[in-house]
């Protein structure tokens, strides 16, 4: 899994159109999105995480959390990404991993929005420019190493 976190004044998105034959059903209330003072974690969900989905949640969750706390944001905006990696994982297994991600941080007592999957989004990003304002990591399940 390859993790971009931004922290960020606003993330806003409005969806546009189906990047994907059956993307994830949503309602019109869900076609757009905004935060404001929110960690944005994009999320390119990998092959690799396919073997061990759980751990590679438990992981997400902990390194999210570790960053949440020190740019102390109390909004998560989870945004499925598929350009942070070559190696996608399959989009039924990358969705499930997404929505426990979710689940996970909002049973945490974060304030948790997830955008839609399967589609083309248009957003806008107000990056804080701190030096904690831009960061990345990496997660592999089993002995992987998180950066
Ligand atoms: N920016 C727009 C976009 O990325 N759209 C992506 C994601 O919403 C989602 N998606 C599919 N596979 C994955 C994956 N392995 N990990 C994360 N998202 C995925 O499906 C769209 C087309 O790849």
């Amino acid at each position: 899994m390859r993790m971009l976190l931004i922290h960020a004044d606003y993330l806003e998105y409005e969806v546009r159109d189906k990047a994907l034959k059956n993307p994830e059903p949503i309602s019109d209330e869900q076609k757009k999105g905004r935060l404001d003072e929110v960690l944005a974690v994009f999320i390119s969900v990998e092959k690799v995480d396919e073997a061990n989905p759980d751990e590679v949640v438990e992981k997400a969750i902990a390194e999210i959390e570790d960053v949440a706390k020190q740019v102390k944001a109390e909004r998560i905006f989870v945004y499925p990404f598929a350009h942070l990696s070559s190696e996608l994982a399959k989009p039924g297994v990358a969705l499930e991993i997404l929505k426990k991600i979710e689940e996970k941080l909002r049973e945490k007592g974060y304030e948790v929005k997830r955008a839609p999957f399967g589609y083309y989004k248009a957003f806008k990003l107000s990056c804080k420019g701190h030096p904690l304002a831009e960061l990345s990591r990496t997660i592999v399940p089993e002995e992987g190493v998180s950066k």
